[in-house]
């Protein structure tokens, strides 16, 4: 027996990692009637056709019209111009939602040109890699991962539960939040984390000619793991940290305090200190483990 998809036509804009992580996972489950496919690069609407991923459209509106579901994909600073094309062409009842990984300025973006009628669900899955492309997504991208989405005030609540029933048929376990809220989050757990792999990666590269090479050739697991995250895509950073910017400096003050704390205690040989720290760190990374394990 066949089960009935969750939307009969789902569109989505952007068929990059994410886009086309979504378009597998909903073909795998079989969980939209049809998927229709726009994205502003000829090469990535080549590819995706190639990789049959729906049916590839070369305007926007012709991969909207008549959409129960749109999900847009694209870096964040791509959707203020986008804004106005989807307000044309989403039909009334239709979903508009997202991927992005900030969402105040999503809501900031998108939010005026939603038309009466249109559920604004924006959305963000804790899943991803340092790969970017329709080439470099696949359909299990989503298992066991967070989704987190941000309904604006008032949203009917049947659109967020169908939505809901989406990533959890996809795999993923969804929390419902406030965009301000999803931020704050954000910049501690993936912001900042990408900004000090960029940093330490950047630094080793300025050494002189010499230690560069031995950066390279001695590299073990700890600079090689900042390494495949200072390898994530330019554009999509760039976008994220100057859209989630109050966030980001808020958090990046306080760890600045902290790293000077403890190259104080380096200096003055405070042992206990460094002790004390590294075993309260010890305890998260711990419980990471146990909670994943549970
Ligand atoms: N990569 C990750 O780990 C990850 C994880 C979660 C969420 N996100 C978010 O998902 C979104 C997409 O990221 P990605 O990793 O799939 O990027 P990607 O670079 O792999 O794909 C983005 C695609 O959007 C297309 N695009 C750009 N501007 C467009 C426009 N105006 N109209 C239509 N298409 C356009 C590009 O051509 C590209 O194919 C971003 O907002 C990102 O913040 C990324
Ligand atoms: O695993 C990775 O490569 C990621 O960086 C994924 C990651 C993260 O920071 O966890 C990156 C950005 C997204 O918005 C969500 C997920």
């Amino acid at each position: 027996m066949t089960e009935t998809p969750i939307f009969p036509r789902v569109g989505i804009i952007g068929i990059g990692l994410i886009g086309s992580s979504l378009a597998r996972a909903m073909q795998l489950g079989r969980l939209a009637g049809e998927i229709t496919i726009f994205d502003a690069s000829a090469e990535a609407r080549a590819a995706a056709q190639e990789l049959d991923l729906g049916q590839v459209h070369d305007r926007l509106g012709d991969a909207i019209a008549d959409a129960d579901l749109v999900i847009v994909a694209v870096p964040i600073g791509a959707y203020a111009a986008l804004g106005p094309q989807l307000a044309r062409g989403l039909k009334p009842g239709a979903i508009l939602s997202d991927v992005g990984s900030v969402k105040q300025a999503v809501v900031r973006d998108l939010g005026p040109h939603v038309p009466e009628g249109v559920h604004f669900i924006p959305g963000h899955p804790i899943a991803g890699t340092e790969h970017s492309g329709p080439r470099a997504g696949f359909a299990e991208l989503f298992k066991g991962r967070w989704a987190i989405l941000t309904p604006v005030p008032g949203t009917d609540s049947a659109a967020t539960e169908r939505l809901k029933a989406l990533w959890e048929r996809m795999g993923s376990m969804v929390e419902i939040m406030e965009p301000s809220h999803h931020d704050q989050v954000l910049a501690i757990t993936s912001h900042l984390p990408h900004l000090i792999a960029y940093t330490i990666v950047d630094t080793a590269t300025q050494l002189e000619t010499s230690t560069q090479s031995e950066v390279i050739k001695f590299s073990a697991s700890g600079f090689r793991d900042f390494t495949r995250i200072a390898a994530s895509d330019p554009t999509m950073w760039r976008d994220i940290f100057l859209n989630n910017r109050e966030a980001v400096l808020e958090i990046l003050g306080r760890f600045t305090e902290d790293l000077t704390a403890l190259q104080r205690a380096i200096r003055w040989g405070e042992g206990d200190k460094l002790f004390e720290t590294f075993t309260r760190t010890r305890e998260v990374r711990r419980g990471i483990i146990d909670a994943k394990q549970a």
